[in-house]
């Protein structure tokens, strides 16, 4: 499978249908892929907090119809990233979705984990609570945002629904690019997964986006990674090596699902064992 990273800038004051034409350049000259992936809320612009009710969108809204158009000129898969949707109730989402080469909708995930550090997303945004997993011609797949990187559990609960590959937008500022390389690397090698992670460039109201969007294999091999510019990163991924790593390395096979920790249930509290020193 041919990836397309599309690192794209979102310079305030730039209209939404300009953005959106200047992004389709881009993605354009991402012609042989097999899927092109862009980052976190591009179109509003993660950090233009001020602006994301203006530019939130039906879900069959512009920035839908425009991946759309790129997915079928291209003929690839187009994960759009993501952007903000609005919905039958007037709430906002930060929406993710992935196309087919036909222009249908193959996977949808709605940001579990909104972000409250020095940002109003948590504030504007409502957080979904659905991670589904797709199958589809390019395997396996599920999407989570951004900071759900820092949340092991909504991970391991993708593996368990049988993700394969994992396809992460993102708007992750420079100044923490080592927790951006450090957890795009962890979430692959302990779930053993593709992990595909295209995060935005730029500076959006004082805020410098990261870039470095990579691809990164279930032994830790970062396979690509991008600079801090706009523009295509390309990389060729077998996802083969997933069935091929798990099976080598059988470690998801030695979890201890006997024990409470194990899973996502709470611990039960019986009150006659005594504490653990
Ligand atoms: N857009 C985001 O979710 C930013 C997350 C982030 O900066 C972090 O986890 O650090």
């Amino acid at each position: 499978m041919r990836v397309a990273l599309v690192q794209v800038d979102s310079p305030a004051g730039e209209p939404a249908g300009e953005r959106r034409a200047r992004v389709g350049d881009l993605v354009r000259s991402a012609g042989e892929a097999d899927l092109v992936v862009l980052p976190e809320l591009w179109a509003a612009g993660y950090f233009a907090f001020d602006d994301y009710a203006a530019e939130a969108e039906d879900f069959e809204g512009p920035t839908l119809a425009a991946a759309r158009g790129w997915a079928g000129e291209l003929d690839a898969h187009v994960h759009l990233g993501s952007f903000v949707e609005r919905d039958a109730d007037g709430r906002l989402f930060n929406t993710a979705v992935l196309l087919s080469p036909e222009g249908e909708v193959e996977h949808v995930y709605r940001k579990i984990h909104v972000f409250g550090y020095r940002s109003r997303e948590a504030e504007l945004l409502t957080a979904g609570d659905d991670a589904p997993v797709a199958a589809t011609a390019i395997g396996r797949v599920a999407a989570t945002t951004c900071y759900d990187l820092r949340f092991p559990e909504l991970w391991r609960s993708l593996v368990d629904g049988g993700a394969r590959t994992v396809i992460v937008p993102a708007a992750w500022p420079a100044a923490r690019r080592e927790h951006w390389r450090l957890f795009t690397s962890c979430r692959a090698v302990e779930e053993q997964i593709v992990l595909i992670a295209c995060n935005a460039v730029g500076v959006q109201h004082g805020v410098e986006l990261g870039g470095h969007s990579r691809v990164v294999d279930p032994w830790g091999t970062v396979l690509a990674e991008a600079g801090a510019e706009p523009g295509v990163t390309w990389c060729d991924v077998d996802t083969a090596v997933v069935d091929r790593a798990r099976a080598e390395f059988p470690v998801l096979a030695d979890r201890r699902g006997d024990l409470p920790f194990a899973g996502n249930a709470p611990a039960p509290h019986s009150g006659t064992a005594a504490p653990r020193a």
